[in-house]
């Protein structure tokens, strides 16, 4: 898609786009026009937003207020914070010209975009000491970071007339959306939150197997480590009946690739951790090749049901028999493949 007639500031998000995301800047670039300029900025803002939570060398008496206001930094024309030490530092340096382009956004886009980024930056700040109890709080922590904006660009969706009223309305199916993608990115980052001091695996699921979540880095804990491992896998599966429910809604073609590629990724990337002690020694991630072939499936519901079926029954069949897991996994599994 051309830039050329846009504005250079239009052009530099654009930039900023493809240097922050490797996952998303393609499947967004690729969106109908109606939609592509909306999506970019509403990345662009909560990529600094996440940047402001990441960066652990932020201290907390200017990280709370930073996070919990930052929806209102989107008004200020020359915002900007120069103290990020984070790899995506540049989105937060040059904020003015995000939010520059923010404020020429259709106004429905501009309500979506602000309620979504304070509600977030709310939720951030509940989690700021770095780990999370019970399997409500993971739910509660996801939904803030991911769920939120499965909400929101549903209700971009809707906005801008290409998707059905009911896409923007249904926000659990939204919210399923972004906890898919999120549990599988916590689940396979174990090694990298750990070495920065960050506990995203549930207290109520890793206490079940050792005495704290670092234990799962000793490789004389491997037995425990996997069991836990299995476990968490098996309650991201959950989320998938409502990913295909969501999808099967999805009318336009550029939404539906939009919308369906992180979430075949993802998929793969869950079967490729199930019971990989890889996890615990590097990122498990899953071969170019087959991403290529994946992304080529997921233009169909009946494209992106193989591929969920698929690993589904991939995990189904590579069960450990001694896994604690074992029969909860095995049913949901079942529940994907009965073709609901
Ligand atoms: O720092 C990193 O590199 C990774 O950060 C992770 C973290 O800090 O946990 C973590 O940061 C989360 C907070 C910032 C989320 C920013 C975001 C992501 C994708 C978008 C896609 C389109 C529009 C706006 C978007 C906004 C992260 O990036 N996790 C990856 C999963 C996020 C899922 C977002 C999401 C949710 C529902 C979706 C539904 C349909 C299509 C795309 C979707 C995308
Ligand atoms: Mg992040
Ligand atoms: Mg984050």
């Amino acid at each position: 898609n051309d830039l050329k007639n846009e504005s250079p500031q239009l052009r530099k998000c654009y930039e900023y786009l493809n240097k922050t995301s490797r996952s998303f800047a393609a499947v967004i670039q690729a969106l109908d026009r109606e939609l592509r300029h909306a999506v970019c900025i509403f990345y662009l803002v909560l990529r600094a937003l996440d940047t402001v939570e990441d960066d652990m060398t932020i201290p907390l008496e200017v990280k709370v207020p930073l996070l919990r206001s930052f929806y209102t930094k989107l008004q200020e024309p020359d915002w900007c914070f120069m103290d990020s030490k984070e790899k995506d530092k540049i989105v937060l340096e040059d904020f003015s010209t995000i939010s520059h382009e923010f404020r020429k956004l259709a106004p429905l886009y501009q309500e979506v975009i602000s309620d979504i980024c304070c509600k977030m930056g709310d939720g951030m700040t509940v989690f700021l000491e770095g780990h999370v109890d019970s399997k409500k709080q993971w739910d509660e922590y996801c939904h803030y970071v991911a769920g939120l904006v499965g909400i929101g660009l549903s209700r971009l969706f809707s906005a801008s007339g290409l998707e059905d009223s009911i896409v923007g309305q249904d926000t659990r199916l939204a919210n399923s959306m972004g906890l898919f993608l999120q549990k599988t990115n916590i689940i396979r980052d174990y090694l990298e939150d750990i070495e920065q001091g960050r506990e995203f695996w549930p207290k109520e699921v890793w206490s079940k197997y050792a005495n704290k979540l670092s234990d799962f880095a000793d490789p004389a804990n491997r037995r425990a480590a996997l069991s836990c491992l299995n476990d968490l896998v098996t309650n991201a599966l959950h989320h998938v009946p409502d990913v295909l429910l969501y999808m099967s809604r999805i009318k336009n073609q550029s939404v539906f690739n939009f919308c369906a590629i992180p979430q075949v990724m993802a998929i793969g990337t869950l079967e490729r951790c199930y019971n990989n002690p890889g996890v615990f020694t590097g990122v498990v991630k899953i071969r170019k090749g087959e991403a290529v072939r994946m992304m080529m499936y997921a233009t169909s519901l009946e494209g992106v049901k193989a591929i969920m079926y698929h690993f589904t029954a991939q995990i189904l069949h590579s069960i450990p028999s001694t896994d604690p897991s074992q029969n909860i996994t095995r049913r949901c599994c079942h529940q994907v493949l009965e073709r609901s």
